[in-house]
């Protein structure tokens, strides 16, 4: 289990020289990471990167080599998968499955399921939803438990650059009202670039990090995407200058 850290410091969440070994492989070395109290930190890296595992580590399902992972006291963890199985065979309606494991108030339930965009799913079966609606679900399933650190695996898997964006002002406005820090995998560069405050790029072990102009003009992150990485970078300008003509 992760380890607390002492409630007068400011991290709500960080690990020191994480080292996560998986069948025998080293997958994660010297990680290093910091989530501050209501800060919005994006994860990106290439496939197989190290980017689940990470986040595994991070709420406790994978137990790193060494290192550790300290969690300020009493802070909770809500955290979206990037898939869950459900058996076809055994029909549940979203209101049941957010039922699950612990029983909520109805007025629980339907605040969360507001609050992740996703109000008029309560009677819908789980197994009709579309991937969109079933991450929206999943998103009020976190929220239930008053999660201080949101962590999201790859939420947005499945949607256009356009549904990508609307997700993340969601996201945004779940920060403000949960006052949670979030922690976010994404492979969306152009919207990471466009949106997050701060971005982690990840290949095995933190290679650059910082504000997404910052990481864009980085050599490792230029290595790492090559063609996608300018392109992503232009975008981030366009919309910035967009931004600043605006006012
Ligand atoms: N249980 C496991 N045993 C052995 N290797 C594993 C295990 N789980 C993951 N790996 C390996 O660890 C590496 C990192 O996987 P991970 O799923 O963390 O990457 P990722 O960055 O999230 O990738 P993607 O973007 O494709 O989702 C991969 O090479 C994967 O094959």
């Amino acid at each position: 289990m992760p380890d607390p850290i002492s409630s007068a410091s400011t991290p709500v969440l960080r690990t020191r020289q994480l080292h996560v070994v998986l069948g025998g492989r080293q997958i994660l070395h010297d990680i290093n990471l910091t989530l501050h109290r209501q800060e919005i930190v994006t994860l990106i890296g290439p496939n197989g990167s190290g980017k689940s595992t990470l986040v595994k580590a991070l709420i406790g399902a994978i137990r790193p080599l060494s290192g550790r992972v300290d969690i300020a006291t009493g802070a909770r963890i809500g955290y979206v998968p990037q898939r869950l199985h459900l058996d076809p065979t055994l029909p549940v309606s979203v209101a049941r499955f957010l039922d699950l494991p612990r029983r909520h108030s109805r007025q629980r339930v339907s605040e969360a399921l507001h609050d992740a965009g996703a109000g008029d799913l309560r009677r819908m079966a789980m197994h009709h939803l579309s991937g969109g609606q079933f991450q929206r679900v999943l998103l009020a399933r976190a929220l239930l438990m008053q999660p201080d650190i949101l962590i999201l695996d790859e939420a947005s898997q499945g949607l256009d650059h356009k549904g990508t964006a609307a997700f993340y002002k969601h996201i945004e406005a779940v920060r403000q009202r949960y006052r949670c820090a979030v922690l976010m995998v994404s492979h969306d560069l152009h919207v990471v670039m466009r949106s997050a405050n701060h971005v982690v790029c990840l290949n095995g072990h933190i290679c650059c990090e910082g504000k997404p102009e910052r990481v864009a003009l980085s050599s490792d992150y230029r290595a790492l995407f090559g063609d996608h990485a300018a392109d992503s970078l232009a975008f981030y300008r366009h919309d910035h200058e967009e931004t600043a003509d605006v006012g």
